[in-house]
């Protein structure tokens, strides 16, 4: 079966189509079923949103998606990702789809960064790889994807990974990500590990690219507030199933599930403690501001 990318999926054919995605631990009498029954759509260009506390199953969601649960985990259901079934796939099928198909932004950078190669290489190996770019032309696309990130000076190709703040690293993993052009990007978590100064400025550089490429985006975060700005959809997940979906702007105004209703009044608490604290000023600053609309 051909990799569709989004741009040559048929028309109105979804990047993304999750059907009663289940992930269990274990198998027969002892499995434990982690997610159940999760099902969403994201049409080439949709941003959407899964929000949930630690352990709900946001990140299995995701990385059961593109094939990568960790050892001991399985997945059933179905995921449709630029129209090649992903559950029960084999590598084989599943490795054309990393990169082109569906990029990954992990809280973490140095997860996704060699700590031992120069970090212009590493954003030139899927530069290489999937574009297939070379010598003088490979060398100004790293430049021009280092200046996509806002990190203009071409010195920091040749660094490596520790000689980086926690946002030059987010940047470097988001230039990775985004050098195969992936039609659909999972950003987890993204800016949950960095300085709280950093984060809106991250935020504000997701926010711009996936708009300016026309990807689609899963957004997966535990923060409402940062989901909001994001996303304009959401699924809301609770110890493994979806509890509640629809409109970002609907869920705030009237959640219908208690738990959503949990997360709402939270971010307004923290948004209210926030505004006091800053004396009654605008916490847009600091990413938290509860426009959705932004200015990024
Ligand atoms: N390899 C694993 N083996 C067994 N259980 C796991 C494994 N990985 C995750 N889990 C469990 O599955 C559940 C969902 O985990 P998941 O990482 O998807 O949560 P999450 O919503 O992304 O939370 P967080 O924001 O903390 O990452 C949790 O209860 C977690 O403990």
């Amino acid at each position: 079966m051909s990799v569709q990318t989004g741009e040559r999926a048929g028309a109105g054919a979804p990047l993304l189509r999750v059907e009663g995605l289940t992930v269990s631990a274990g198998a027969g009498a002892e499995a434990t079923e982690l997610v159940r029954g999760i099902s969403f759509e994201i049409a080439a260009g949709e941003r959407v949103g899964l929000i949930g506390e630690s352990g709900s199953g946001k990140s299995l969601t995701a990385l059961a998606i593109a094939g990568l649960l960790p050892a001991g985990l399985s997945a059933g259901g179905s995921a449709v990702l630029s129209g090649v079934e992903t559950i029960g796939a084999s590598e084989a099928e599943l490795r054309p789809l990393r990169g082109p198909a569906i990029g990954f932004v992990f809280q973490e950078p140095l997860t996704a960064l060699d700590p031992l190669m120069r970090v212009g290489r590493q954003i030139a190996e899927p530069l290489r790889r999937h574009r297939g770019l070379r010598g003088a032309e490979l060398d100004r696309a790293v430049a021009e994807s280092l200046t996509e990130v806002r990190l203009e000076d071409p010195r920091l190709a040749r660094a490596y990974p520790h000689e980086l703040s926690g946002g030059q690293r987010q940047r470097i993993a988001i230039a990775i990500a985004l050098a195969a052009r992936p039609a659909l990007l999972v950003a987890d978590e993204p800016t949950t590990a960095l300085d709280v100064t950093v984060q809106a400025e991250v935020l504000g550089l997701l926010d711009r690219l996936v708009a300016e490429r026309g990807m689609g985006l899963l957004f997966i975060s535990h923060d409402l507030a940062v989901v909001s700005q994001q996303t304009s959809r959401v699924l809301v997940l609770r110890a493994g199933e979806a509890v509640e979906r629809g409109a970002v702007a609907d869920l705030v105004r009237a959640p219908q599930h208690p738990y959503t209703a949990q997360l709402v009044s939270h971010a307004r608490a923290l948004d209210a403690a926030l505004d006091g604290a800053a004396g009654g000023g605008s916490t847009a600053a600091d990413g938290r501001g509860g426009d959705a609309g932004g200015d990024a």
